[in-house]
């Protein structure tokens, strides 16, 4: 396929997205069944068309002064990618699969409109009903926060510390221009260039070997933060596919004891292969045992650590996701915060005194941040949170602790601040 019937493409994919409501993933795929003379390359760049234009989505209709599939997506090209009213020109001929040409009105908002004026949830790029989240997380620059979390996030991968250092993979995987994440001593980063393309990691014998996990530095820090070590006896509460089970165990230098369970025993099925591949030995999954039962039963009073990578509604992954900001409801936060206190209060069932909750989201609301930790705080005695200056120094990354959250409960990064996805990690010590 041609650049223009590729853009072609994404206007369709679009509008399909528009006109159903349905997710992009399940928009695109259809699009490839029934396009079959599509190949891998071209559907690939289609899906980072379409993912650029739903990151820009508010912002790039506000240019071209229409919300319709095709203005979104010719806002995004010059928002998203930089390109020029020529540049975009030239591939809007309206020759065979090429999009129609440019409209006199499209071309003098591609060349006089801009954001100045727009509102935060429009230069940001966020539904409007989030604001006061926003405005209570980060204030006056919620506008440049979102619009950092509307960016292309890079690769990043865990080295996994049991089978090879930091430096040796980075050899093994030079040919993709990796370099070392700024602040996770385990990370290795890909950047992901204009055409939003992503080298398939996956296919390499350094990933294949068990050397790295796919994993953001906001998610390798959270682990970090949590601060496991060898010995230790460890719940991960909410282990779904594993991402942190792997990080703990590793960290832990495989010694000690990780009891990895979740509430849903289908998220917890990829694990398996990927403790293997990782050569993790001190991992053991305990599937939920119905409604009522609790698999760690025996575990009470006995944890010195439980992670609590707790449900959320991803606020924080939405460089990676950027469909689901737009599907983001009320009562799906809802729902969050309550299935959060669930888990906490759960949590706290298992530690010994002195034992402590990592609370983890991916998100950068309060609502189910410092507010969740509030509430949890309010309800049970004996808990207390521990400076996220500590938490910081202790993990030894004291440069963390300027990203105190508002409330001061916890560390929220954020692509702005970090340079990693939106996690949030508080530390509470059981106190007796
Ligand atoms: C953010 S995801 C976990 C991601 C995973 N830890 C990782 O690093 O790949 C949150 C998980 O919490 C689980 N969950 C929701 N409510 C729960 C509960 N009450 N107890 C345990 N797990 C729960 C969900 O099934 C989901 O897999």
């Amino acid at each position: 396929m041609t650049p223009a019937a590729r853009i072609s493409a994404a206007i369709e994919v679009l509008a399909d997205i528009e006109a159903r409501r349905r997710p992009a993933a399940d928009a695109l795929k259809d699009w490839g069944l029934s396009h079959r003379f599509a190949g891998s390359g071209d559907r690939s760049a289609i899906g980072g068309l379409v993912f650029d234009a739903l990151r820009r989505k508010a912002s790039a209709a506000w240019l071209s002064g229409s919300d319709a599939p095709r203005a979104v997506l010719i806002g995004a090209l010059r928002l998203a990618r930089g390109w020029d009213a020529e540049r975009i020109q030239s591939l809007f001929t309206g020759e065979r699969f090429a999009p129609e040409p440019l409209t006199d009105e499209e071309r003098s908002a591609l060349t006089g409109r801009t954001l100045e004026g727009a509102p935060a949830w429009v230069a940001g790029d966020y539904p409007e009903w989030l604001d006061g989240q926003f405005a209570a997380a980060f204030g006056e620059s919620r506008a440049e926060e979102l619009a950092a979390l509307a960016t292309r996030a890079p690769v990043d991968m865990r080295v996994n510390t049991l089978k090879a250092a930091r430096d040796k993979v980075a050899a093994a995987l030079a040919h993709l221009g990796v370099q070392p994440t700024p602040r996770s001593p385990l990370g290795l980063r890909i950047t992901v260039g204009e055409d939003a393309r992503a080298p398939n990691v996956q296919s390499e014998p350094a990933f294949q070997k068990g050397w790295i996990e796919i994993q953001d530095e906001g998610s390798q820090l959270a682990a970090l933060l949590a601060a496991a070590d060898p010995g230790m006896q460890v719940i991960d509460l909410c282990a779904g596919g594993g991402g942190k089970t792997l990080a703990l165990a590793a960290q832990m230098d495989n010694r000690g004891q990780v009891f990895a369970t979740d509430s849903d025993k289908r998220r917890l099925a990829p694990i398996f292969e990927r403790l293997t591949r990782a050569g993790v030995r001190n991992v053991q999954i305990k599937a939920p045992k119905g409604k009522d039962g609790e698999p760690l039963a025996d575990l009470r009073g006995h944890a010195d650590l439980v992670v609590v990578d707790a449900p959320c509604t991803g606020t924080g992954t939405w460089r990676r996701n950027p469909d689901a900001k737009w599907r983001v409801r009320p009562n799906s936060l809802d729902t969050r915060i309550a299935e959060q206190a669930v888990v906490l209060d759960r949590a706290a069932t298992f530690l010994k005194p002195g034992g402590r909750i990592a609370y983890i989201t991916c998100s950068v609301l309060p609502a189910e941040n410092d507010e969740t930790v509030a509430a949890f705080l309010d309800r049970t005695s004996g808990f207390g949170v521990i400076p996220p200056a500590k938490v910081a120094a202790d993990a030894g990354q004291p440069d963390l602790a300027a990203f105190a959250s508002p409330a001061g409960h916890g560390i929220q990064m954020s692509p702005r601040r970090t340079g990693t996805d939106g996690f949030y990690v508080a530390l509470l010590r059981r106190t007796a």
